[in-house]
């Protein structure tokens, strides 16, 4: 499609999260007339429930902590009598309103956004009743929209499991924690993947008792391995109860409270628990597989690296899809999705060069080829870790759990891939990334100013222990 037809095309966009209102952008940009269907609100699960929410709770979560490490850095806290002062307080329901509210004015500039470049968005219930026509359903009726383009960007849904069903009060799925006004005296914690371990850490912090209950061998199963034994350690040393191998079979309410009774018959009392048990697309009663959308068996859409889907003209983007569930791949889709439909230039997603952070403390980033690559030879590649324990700003920090792991594929030296245990390790993958992204070789990173001291500096320094003298 030439720009003349990509000024005349319609697109209709399923859903407004970061999968459809980041191309709804770029469609607007390439001049097509453009319709956002969403049913809860813009910005979507990421903005209103999920990815912004759990970040913001965790910036207080981590806030208190740096009361706790105070003492090893020399300062004690105390009241105006000079008493020494025990705890920081988080006052949930403060936190909470505060959460909600940056949420609510993140939508709102999203909306603001996308008015600007004159996207037209209808609240309601999209659904596909063809390849080329959306029915949506709002509070004023039923309007039908007729479109050259689809984008199906509708995200997923927190999995339910009919003996542990959420009733917003006391069982909770990690939607509904922003209601509570006081915070879990108790909170048993479902799931150990990268939501529960988020916001398990987040709630210990905050001063609630943590039980995490995980099915594995260990908490973040498909993570860096090293990374998810220093995350544990730190979970155990402030306080948490892992339950490894264990697998949650129900949750009720008690009198005063929840049990979660595991498989193996034990129980684990709380005030609260929040299930962290996986998602679900949002796929189902919305026309897909009467139009022609091939969904795989686990319910997602299938589409390619340039997010067709198996019906001409029909798009998917982001956690529908089952690519990746990150807000970021969302986004690349939707945008790779409306250039490709519109005629723009696109290159293919490529999935080797996603960075990604879990919001522990520290944190988890990651970019490129895994651990599990290198040891099931998928990658030939040299693996140098360094603890950060020895780097001299991470002392004058009180910084003691973390590393930096680089990957070097083997002869050439190329920075492969790479994990970084760190607080703020979401800031410091970057440089990691960059050499990832344009293939530099450990000796270009080892090469690279770095401040003194400074965190990144350990990335050099393990870029340069990787130098190869053969
Ligand atoms: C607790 C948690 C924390 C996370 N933190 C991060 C993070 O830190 N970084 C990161 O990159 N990713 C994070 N993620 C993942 C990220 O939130 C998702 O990958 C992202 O939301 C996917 O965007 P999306 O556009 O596909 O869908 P969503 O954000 O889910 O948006 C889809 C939208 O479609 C709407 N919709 C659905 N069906 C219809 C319909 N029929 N008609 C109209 N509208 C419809 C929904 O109402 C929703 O608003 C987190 C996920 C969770 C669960
Ligand atoms: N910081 C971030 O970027 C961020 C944060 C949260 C989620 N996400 C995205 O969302 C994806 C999904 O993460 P998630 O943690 O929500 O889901 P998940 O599916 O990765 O993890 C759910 C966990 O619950 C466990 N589980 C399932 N049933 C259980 C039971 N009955 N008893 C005990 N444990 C049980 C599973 O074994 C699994 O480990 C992530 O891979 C990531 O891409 C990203």
């Amino acid at each position: 499609m030439d720009a003349v037809s990509a000024r005349s095309s319609r697109v209709v966009i399923l859903g407004g999260g970061p999968g459809g209102y980041e191309a709804a952008l770029v469609a607007a940009h390439l001049g097509a007339s453009v319709t956002v269907v969403e049913r809860d609100g813009l910005g979507g699960a990421a903005v209103l429930t999920d990815c912004v929410p759990s970040k913001t709770l965790i910036s207080t979560a981590d806030y208190m902590s740096d009361f706790e490490t105070a003492h090893h850095l020399g300062v004690h806290l105390e009241d105006s009598e000079g008493d020494a002062v025990a705890d920081a307080v988080a006052d949930l329901a403060e936190v909470n309103r505060r959460v909600l509210d940056l949420a609510a004015a993140q939508s709102t500039d999203i909306s603001a956004r996308l008015a600007e470049v004159g996207v037209r968005v209808v609240a309601g219930r999209g659904a596909l009743t063809s390849a080329s026509t959306v029915r949506v359903e709002s509070g004023d009726g039923v309007e039908h929209l007729e479109t050259d383009v689809v984008l199906l960007a509708t995200g997923a849904t927190p999995r339910v499991m009919d003996t542990a069903r959420p009733d917003g009060e006391r069982i909770l799925t990690w939607q509904q924690v922003y209601d509570l006004e006081a915070l879990p005296e108790r909170l048993v914690v479902v799931g150990s993947g990268v939501t529960g371990a988020e916001l398990a850490q987040a709630y210990l912090g905050l001063g609630s008792d943590v039980v995490l209950v995980s099915s594995r061998d260990r908490v973040l199963p498909g993570e860096d391995p090293d990374a998810a034994q220093v995350i544990e350690d730190v979970f155990t040393k402030r306080g948490m109860e892992v339950l490894g191998r264990s697998r949650m079979a129900a949750v009720e309410r008690t009198a005063d409270g929840v049990v979660v009774r595991l498989e193996d018959g034990r129980e684990v009392a709380g005030s609260h628990a929040l299930l962290a048990v996986g998602s679900v697309p949002q796929t189902r009663g919305i026309g897909l597989e009467e139009v022609g959308v091939e969904l795989t068996p686990s319910g997602h859409v299938h589409v390619d690296r340039v997010s067709r889907t198996s019906v001409r003209g029909v798009y998917a983007a982001g956690d529908c899809t089952g690519v990746l569930p990150l807000a970021s791949v969302a986004a690349m889709q939707g945008r790779i999705a409306m250039s490709h439909a519109l005629g723009d230039a696109v290159a293919p997603l490529d999935l080797r060069v996603v960075s990604a952070n879990i919001f522990t403390d520290p944190e988890i980033a990651t970019v490129g080829v895994s651990q599990k690559d290198v040891d099931d030879e998928v990658v030939d590649a040299e693996v140098l870790m360094l603890p950060l324990s020895r780097n001299a700003r991470a002392k004058m920090l009180g910084i003691t759990d973390g590393f930096v792991k680089l990957f070097a594929q083997k002869g050439s030296g190329a920075v492969v891939g790479g994990v970084v245990v760190a607080p703020r390790a979401s800031e410091l993958i970057f440089p990691v990334t960059l050499a990832v992204q344009h293939r530099l070789n450990v000796d270009q990173v080892a090469a690279t100013f770095t401040v003194y001291p400074s965190l990144s500096g350990s990335i050099a320094e393990a870029a340069r222990r990787l130098h190869s003298t053969d």
